[in-house]
């Protein structure tokens, strides 16, 4: 397989902050790799890193050169923060990114392809979030790369919005474009990537498809008890399967749907008063929870208090 971008060892701290800590992976061309960690991760300081934007030890390489040498025209690039001139529309803003490349695609057709055709004479100052950053996404597709980063690319747009934005990527994908995204929304890692690098503390704690992930990591499917529970829920309930408390929530594993009624009761009989009953499949949230003990899905990556055993 072609690699298109391997990496070895990349560290970076700001400081005494470590926001790397020897991150190695590749990516081969024509795939989807999906970048996932709570705020604080390291995401956006390796795709600096990944994209010569940023200082960082180790080894990068692009298209077989470090990334100051890539011819610039082969890599789609759209930063966390890019903040685009406000007063030029859509179609200007485009256009001007347009400017600095020597063959580019039709800037109205790129507008088209990210939805924003019926918009594109709106200043950038008019536009909603979502379709700022939509526009954003189109500089990075103008000069028709064969390696797009984006780094949090659906930040801020609406659901409907969001999975458009996926539809275009698998459909760049679906053409040979490699993709690197990162990302903190799990089920879009889940959705769109071929393998997902989990990310936490400037580590990649695993790197592989979403299906191996879970198939490996993910655990039994799991009844969600929402409720303010603490360690004490797990052993007032007499019920015979392993439980935890994970931020006030009690989880019971290897749960069938048909058994929910007698966890219910269990539940009742222990006293214990809970809001609501979610059962699910093991997804890459849990993948993530198992392997780091943190909770992606929440703001700051809060940590999760495991208890009845570290390990399921
Ligand atoms: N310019 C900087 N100066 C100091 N510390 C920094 C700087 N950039 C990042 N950091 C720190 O490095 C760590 C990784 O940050 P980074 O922005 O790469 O994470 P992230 O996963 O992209 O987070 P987010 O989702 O919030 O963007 C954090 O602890 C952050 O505070």
């Amino acid at each position: 397989m072609d690699e298109v971008l391997v990496a070895s060892d990349v560290r970076r701290a700001y400081g005494d902050t470590v926001a790397l800590d020897g991150v190695s992976l590749s990516v081969t061309a024509g795939e989807v790799l999906a970048l996932v960690g709570p705020n604080g991760a390291g995401k956006t300081t390796l795709v600096r890193a990944l994209t010569g934007t940023t200082d960082a030890s180790g080894t990068v390489e692009l298209f077989g050169v470090p990334p100051e040498a890539v011819d610039r025209d082969r890599i789609g690039l759209l930063p966390q923060s890019f903040d685009p001139h406000e007063r030029l529309t859509a179609r200007e803003l485009v256009s001007y990114y347009a400017g600095l490349y020597d063959d580019t695609r039709d800037v109205d057709r790129v507008l088209d392809d990210v939805g924003l055709s019926d918009t594109a004479a709106t200043t950038y100052e008019n536009l909603s979030g979502g379709q700022q950053r939509r526009t954003c996404v189109a500089t990075a597709l103008v000069n028709d790369p064969d390696l797009l980063v984006l780094d949090e690319p659906t930040t801020g747009i609406d659901p409907a919005g969001r999975r458009d934005l996926w539809a275009l990527l698998e459909g760049l994908a679906d053409r040979g474009v490699t993709i690197l995204v990162t990302t903190h929304y799990m089920e879009e890692a889940q959705q769109l990537a071929d393998r997902v690098g989990l990310l936490a503390d400037g580590r990649l704690a695993a790197l592989d498809s979403p299906e191996r992930l879970i198939g490996e990591h993910g655990g039994d499917s799991r009844l969600l008890v929402d409720g303010t529970f603490d360690d004490s829920a797990v052993s007032a309930i007499d019920y015979p399967a392993e439980m935890r408390v994970l931020d006030e929530r009690l989880v019971v594993y290897g749960i069938r749907p048909e058994s929910i009624g007698s966890v219910v009761e269990a539940l009742e009989l222990a006293g214990l008063d809970y809001d609501s009953l979610t059962w699910k499949e093991p997804d890459l949230e849990d993948v993530y929870l198992e392997l780091t003990g943190t909770a992606v899905g929440r703001p700051g990556g809060e940590r999760a208090a495991a208890t009845a055993g570290d390990s399921q």
